[in-house]
């Protein structure tokens, strides 16, 4: 397969290659395949300085993200998940830094599910597909385990199958790069275990995840980023209460 890449063994790896059925040839091409999306870098953020409520939280946060994998952010309660979720969803705008991603790359879970009360579940999910112009509810509904509660009113659900549907919403935006804060909230042990298969697939396709959370989400194979090393050092000096703070809380 790299026999044009490589001098010497170049013959030995040829025939290798040659020697093989189509069925393993279609298994090493796969692979490499896996091999180069996950490679592919998806998010970068360089140098971020971030503010709530007119206040620095966060400074000179950096980090990359590659295409199938997932990247947990970690800190004790108030050191700036959220803000930093936020500002790389560009809901706000950061004190300095860049973000690498382009905006319709990302789908944002935030602390509330977003769902329209007065509509079915179903119903919920046709109009976010239909802002992002994709088909994919039969299988969101399925990937959340909604097939059941598929008429029933979104203000009708419990809290767990509230949050479920606000998280098959995600499965119906199409995105990449999926931007989660506490996303097992109000879930059961089986429900996590459902939304870590849903991400394990997102992954499995190119995508990528990054989530705020303090709850195990059952993904070992995701890194972890503590940001309490890059708490703002001067945090009154920095930030000014912009138009954007509260307006997607
Ligand atoms: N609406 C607001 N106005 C002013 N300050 C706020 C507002 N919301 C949050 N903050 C402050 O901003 C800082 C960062 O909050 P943020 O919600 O990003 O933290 P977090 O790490 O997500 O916390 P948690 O783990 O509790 O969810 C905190 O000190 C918080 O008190």
């Amino acid at each position: 397969m790299c026999c044009w890449a490589r001098g010497g063994g170049s013959r030995r790896r040829c025939c290798r290659w040659a020697g093989r059925d189509v069925a393993a040839r279609a298994k090493i091409l796969e692979n490499f395949c896996k091999f180069l999306r996950r490679n592919l870098e998806v998010l970068s953020v360089e140098g971020l300085a971030v503010a709530r409520g007119g206040i620095a939280v966060l400074e000179g946060v950096t980090f990359r993200l590659a295409a199938g994998r997932a990247l947990i952010l970690r800190g004790p309660n108030g050191v700036g998940k959220t803000t930093l979720l936020r500002t790389i969803a560009g809901l706000q705008p950061a004190l300095e830094g860049s973000v690498s991603v382009p905006a319709e790359a990302m789908a944002y879970a935030a602390h509330a599910d977003g769902l329209k009360a007065a509509l079915t579940v179903e119903e919920n999910l046709r109009f976010w597909a239909a802002i992002h112009g994709t088909r994919e509810v039969e299988q969101a509904l399925a990937g959340m385990d909604l097939l059941a509660l598929r008429d029933r009113r979104a203000a009708n659900l419990s809290a767990g199958q509230k949050r479920r549907l606000g998280l098959a919403r995600l499965l119906v935006t199409g995105r990449a790069v999926w931007l989660l804060d506490e996303p097992t909230v109000s879930l059961d042990a089986a429900s996590v275990a459902l939304f870590a298969g849903v991400v394990r697939g997102h992954l499995a396709g190119g995508g990528a995840v990054l989530a705020a959370t303090h709850i195990d989400l059952g993904l070992a194979e995701a890194e972890v980023l503590d940001l309490s090393p890059f708490r703002a050092k001067a945090p009154a000096a920095g930030g000014r209460r912009g138009d954007f703070d509260e307006a997607f809380a």
